[in-house]
This record gives C-alpha cells, sequence and structure tokens, in this order.
C-alpha cells in the first residue's frame, strides 16, 4: 500500500464524519464549554423597567433645568425595592443603582450634585440634568423572544452569564462524542507499578484522555489489552456496546508479528479505510470504520500517537462536537539548518522563543526519535516539513503547529 499524503488522508477522515445530532438538557451549572443544539432565547426582557443607572435623585428634567432648583424627596426606590407613588412637578425620588425610575420622572441627578437640605427632606441641584440621564431604559439588553445566540454557539463565561440573565435555567446541548481508548501491548503495566523485565510503563492513554477532554469529549477507557486476538476484539466489542463515536487504539499497528490491531479490528467488522501516511513521525496510522465508530489505530511509539492526534483526532473530534478548531499552526523562522526532506511530512519537535517583534524563533531538538516523551512535553512546537522539502538555512521561515494553545 502506498503511503497517502498527510491533508489526504485528513480529508478522507473528515468526510466520512458527519456532525453529532443527539441533544441533552442540561442545568447550567453543567453546560460550560458545551455547545448550543438551538438559538437561545430571552425568555424576559432587560433591564426589565427603566432602570437608574446612579445613586441620585430622581426627577423631572425641566425641573432641574437650571442650577440651584429646589425639589421635595418624596419617597425611595431602591434595587428590589421600588417606588409605586408618581412623581410631580417639583418633586424628586431618593434613588440607588438598578432601582425602578419612578413614574412621572425621567431623569436622575447624580447624588454628588444634590446638595441635601431640611435633613434630606429636600434637595438643591448643583448641575442640570438632561432628558433620559443616567436611566437605562426598559430592554436596552434584551427583550423576550428575542434571539441572542445561535445553535452552534459554545458556552463559555460570557454567554452563560446571558443565558442565566435570559431566565434559561437549562439549555439545550449537543451531546460530547464519546471516545473509547484502547492501548495494545503485552509489556503495558500502569504507573505505580513496578515493571518486569521487558515491561514498560504506558503512557499514551492519559495523554489521550487528556485530549479528548480539552477537545469536549467524553473518554471511555478500556484499559491495557494483551497482544492478543480475543483480548482485542473483546475490549473492540465494549467500545461498540457503550456506542462509542470513535475508537483509538495505540500500539500493535505496524507490520510485526505481535502488531495484531488491524486484523483484529476486521475480525471484529472493521472496515479500514486507509492505512500509512507519508509522515514521520506517525506512519502507521489506520483508519477505519466499524458500523457508526470512526476506527483510529494510532502507533504506539508514544510522539507518533500524540502527533497522529493532532493531526487526525483533533479535527474529526472538532467536528463531531461542532466546534472549531484550535489555532495550532504559527509561522516560525529557525534557528538552526534543516536538510532537505524524503518523501515523508516531518514534524519535528522544537522550542520556541517569543521575539520583541512579536514572532517566533524556532530551535528543533538535535533527537527526534518518536519514543521520547521528554522531548515532547518540554517541545512548544511541531515544525513542519513538507515532502521532499528542501534544505533551509537560519533565519528562514517555516510552518509549525503549537502544541498548546
Ligand atoms: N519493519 C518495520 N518496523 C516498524 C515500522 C515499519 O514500517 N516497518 N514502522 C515503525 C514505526 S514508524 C512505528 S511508529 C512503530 C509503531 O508500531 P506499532 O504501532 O506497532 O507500536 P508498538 O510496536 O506496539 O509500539 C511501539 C513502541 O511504543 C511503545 N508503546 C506502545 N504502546 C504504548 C503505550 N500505551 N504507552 C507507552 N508506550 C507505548 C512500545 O512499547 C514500543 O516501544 O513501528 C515501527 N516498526
Ligand atoms: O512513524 Mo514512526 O511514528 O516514525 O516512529
Amino acid at each position: 500500500m502506498a503511503l497517502l499524503p498527510v491533508e489526504e488522508a485528513q480529508a478522507r477522515l473528515l468526510s466520512t464524519a458527519t456532525p453529532i445530532a443527539r441533544v441533552e438538557t442540561l442545568p447550567l451549572a453543567l453546560a460550560k464549554n458545551r455547545i448550543l443544539a438551538e438559538t437561545l432565547t430571552a425568555h424576559l426582557t432587560q433591564p426589565p423597567f427603566d432602570a437608574s443607572a446612579m445613586d441620585g435623585y430622581a426627577l423631572r428634567a425641566e425641573d432641574a433645568a437650571s442650577v440651584g432648583a429646589e425639589l421635595k424627596v418624596i419617597g425611595v426606590s431602591a434595587a428590589g425595592h421600588g417606588f409605586d407613588g408618581t412623581l410631580n412637578a417639583g418633586e424628586c425620588v431618593r434613588i440607588f443603582t438598578g432601582a425602578p425610575v419612578p413614574a412621572g420622572a425621567d431623569c436622575i441627578l447624580l447624588q454628588e450634585d444634590a446638595e441635601k437640605l431640611d435633613d434630606g427632606a429636600r434637595i438643591r441641584t448643583a448641575f442640570s440634568v438632561s432628558k433620559g440621564r443616567h436611566i437605562r431604559p426598559m430592554g436596552q439588553d434584551f427583550r423576550i423572544s428575542d434571539a441572542l445566540l445561535p445553535a452552534g454557539a459554545r458556552l463559555d463565561y460570557t454567554r452563560l452569564m446571558l443565558a442565566a440573565a435570559t431566565n434559561n435555567a437549562t439549555v439545550n446541548v449537543y451531546k460530547k462524542p464519546l471516545v473509547a481508548v484502547l492501548a495494545t501491548g503485552d509489556e503495558l503495566v500502569l504507573p505505580g507499578t513496578t515493571p518486569g523485565p521487558s515491561q514498560i510503563i504506558a503512557s499514551n492513554s492519559f495523554a489521550l484522555h487528556a485530549l479528548c477532554d480539552d477537545l469536549g469529549a467524553d473518554v471511555l477507557d478500556l484499559g491495557l489489552v494483551a497482544d492478543q486476538h480475543d483480548a482485542i476484539k473483546a475490549a473492540v466489542r465494549r467500545a461498540e456496546l457503550a456506542g462509542a463515536d470513535v475508537l483509538v487504539t495505540t500500539g500493535g499497528a505496524s507490520v510485526g508479528d505481535h502488531d495484531l490491531v488491524q486484523s483484529a479490528l476486521t475480525a471484529a467488522g472493521m472496515v479500514l479505510d486507509f492505512w500509512k501516511i507519508a509522515m514521520r513521525p506517525g506512519k502507521p496510522l489506520m483508519v477505519g470504520r466499524l458500523g457508526g465508530m470512526h476506527v483510529l489505530g494510532l502507533p504506539g511509539n508514544p510522539v507518533s500517537s500524540m502527533v497522529c492526534s493532532l493531526l487526525f483526532l483533533e479535527p474529526l473530534l472538532c467536528h463531531l462536537a461542532h466546534q472549531p478548531l484550535p489555532k495550532r499552526r504559527v509561522n516560525v523562522k529557525i534557528n538552526a539548518p534543516l536538510p532537505a526532506n524524503d518523501q515523508r511530512q516531518d514534524y519535528l519537535r522544537a522550542r520556541l522563543e517569543s521575539q520583541q517583534d512579536g514572532s517566533f524563533l524556532a530551535t528543533p531538538f538535535g533527537k527526534q526519535d518518536s519514543s521520547m516523551m521528554n522531548v515532547l512535553a518540554n517541545a512548544d512546537a511541531l515544525l513542519i516539513r513538507p515532502p521532499f522539502a528542501p534544505e533551509l538555512t537560519p533565519g528562514e521561515d517555516c510552518t509549525a503547529l503549537l502544541l498548546r494553545v
């Protein structure tokens, strides 16, 4: 099978994906960063009445046209406790921020601009006020039945505030995609155990879990499974029964005698779409469908599994979850010579340094082995070297993908 170019493989994967249509109703407190499945409509008008924007006195502008007017204070309007009466010529009402403007008043005089007389029974104006001054008109923010946010909007903190203010105690949002994660390999043991001879600590699933969570997906951890056909098939069955939208496997994707994932998946009913991509690391990536479930068979090498996740799992999950792609692509200047590339698109781990002019200077790590998690965790970006890219000298431009956004 020829190696598939990265962009072609990405397009093929996305062409088979449909955004999730399942909807759930959630209380606002549980809806952070979820995606609205319908228009958010105002259930009331805000402000619900003409409200004072300042602490001071509500009055008729014509009564305070000239400085030095004297007005009788006939009551108080506070937030939560409005004044019930009507204000007439020569009268004012003591008012506080957020309180309803009494009937008859058409402006607010700041308390700093009023002199209290007779122990507060009357005031003298020290400033003239115009009609409407310091009044927030009823409905200036939104009116009942207004459409305020479209379906597809992400409920970040500003939108949750709006949803609450519009008296939507619950919201209808798309369900999260469910990703089943299966780590394969006889050599794997969990962190916290003492590895035996030939054993290593399993790390890929932890990264996958975190990445899926960041992308708004739920994770079903299928644990560690030995390189055995029946064990892999049984785990795949669990993913199907759970209704997973995506099954991600790591390890066993290559061509060794113990690389059984593809044959176990095929035996379980997977239809392979493509296998082996023209990229480094991550060449053995395999992609298929098992019923309604997308299957991504990631290589076992930890760095390969993460590079494949950023390039394939991330766009797939964003598409399924109605989310925009994180903005990872940046232009950088390289700080070291890069040799000409072969036919595999390279993703070089590099450190970035911000320059005074806002640009990035990129220093690739000397060793790029796809097993080196220490390098990945201390890198900031992946420098993209297209197939057959010519050599680059320091100071030349290169495209990079930020590892953290
Ligand atoms: N003859 C060939 N050999 C290999 C080829 C090839 O084309 N021909 N491709 C190489 C490339 S490239 C890669 S990448 C690896 C990927 O192989 P597998 O997907 O089969 O991965 P494994 O052999 O199972 O594991 C590779 C490596 O990663 C470690 N590993 C596996 N799972 C985990 C995990 N969950 N956490 C941490 N580390 C893990 C595993 O112990 C191995 O060291 O194949 C090359 N070989
Ligand atoms: O493609 Mo492998 O991922 O080079 O190590």
